[in-house]
């Protein structure tokens, strides 16, 4: 997959919080997009799905610009993003929430159920599959019947991004998924994004730990203040006088 993000803005009133933002994935990748408190790096996420209308500019996925798209038809497109804070349903088991996150589900119409059992059948059976895939593949097996909003914070992390698996997604894009997860879940995490990314789905990922996050990306983009001030290949773009300055300036950690 590919993936253009050329020149995307955002401005609250007289206010810029993403200035003519670009970012280039060739083929599937895992790129960090990193900067201080405020620097318009979740903005961005949101533009690029479609959760916010912008102030110009456009997303090429897989050489198709998908101009005005809704979110549901970028999702459809194949990208979809978590958020800072997981919104899995908290009274729904960890089966339950990765169950309703399964696109087109025939199920849902009650016409379809009553003509076409036969494939509704098929169709749940598939989607069954594909979750008992999902749990096995992020190891939440001992969680699969627990309420999600009883689930730790590393935990909920990794539900959403089996709730993104199961969308089908070949662009998934992570905002912080470390945060308030342990060090051991950081590296299970990291690992299963590296095999997801082996198996073609690209990731962006927006990270206020850049340790970790520098062992995973092959390249960081730095925003501050809605701008792009730097990117290129972890170790140098944290070594540049720029990006120190905008982290000592902004106050991030
Ligand atoms: N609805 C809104 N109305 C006005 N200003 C907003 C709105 N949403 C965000 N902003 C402003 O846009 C700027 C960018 O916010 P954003 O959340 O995208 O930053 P961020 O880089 O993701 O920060 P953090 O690392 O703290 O999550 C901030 O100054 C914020 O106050």
């Amino acid at each position: 997959m590919t993936l253009e993000i050329k020149e995307m803005s955002k401005a609250y009133g007289g206010l810029t919080v993403v200035d003519r933002v670009s970012i280039t994935m060739e083929d599937a990748d895992i790129i960090g997009v990193i900067g201080p408190n405020g620097a318009g790096k979740s903005t961005l996420f949101s533009l690029v799905t479609g959760f916010l209308d912008g102030n110009g500019g456009d997303v090429v996925l897989d050489g198709k610009p998908l101009g005005n798209a809704s979110a549901v038809e970028r999702a459809q497109a194949g990208m979809v993003r978590t958020f800072q804070v997981p919104r899995e349903f908290a009274h729904m088991t960890v089966r339950e929430n990765l169950m309703a996150a399964a696109p087109g589900q025939g199920g849902e119409n009650l016409i379809t159920t009553f003509f076409r059992p036969a494939s509704v059948a098929r169709q749940e059976k598939e989607i069954a599959g594909k979750v008992e895939e999902t749990i096995r593949f992020l190891k939440l097996g001992v969680v699969a019947d627990t309420p999600a909003g009883r689930l730790s914070g590393g935990q909920k992390k990794l539900l959403e991004l089996g709730r993104a698996l199961m969308t089908g997604a070949k662009l998934i894009m992570l905002d912080e998924p470390f945060a308030g997860v342990n060090p051991v879940l950081i590296e299970e995490l990291s690992q299963k994004i590296r095999e997801l990314n082996a198996r073609g789905i690209g990731f962006l990922i927006i990270e206020h730990d850049l340790g970790a996050l520098s062992k995973l990306v092959s390249k960081l983009y730095v925003m501050d203040r809605g701008k792009l001030i730097a990117s290129g290949e972890p170790a140098a773009v944290l070594s540049d006088a720029a990006v120190r300055e905008a982290y000592i300036g902004g106050g991030a950690n």
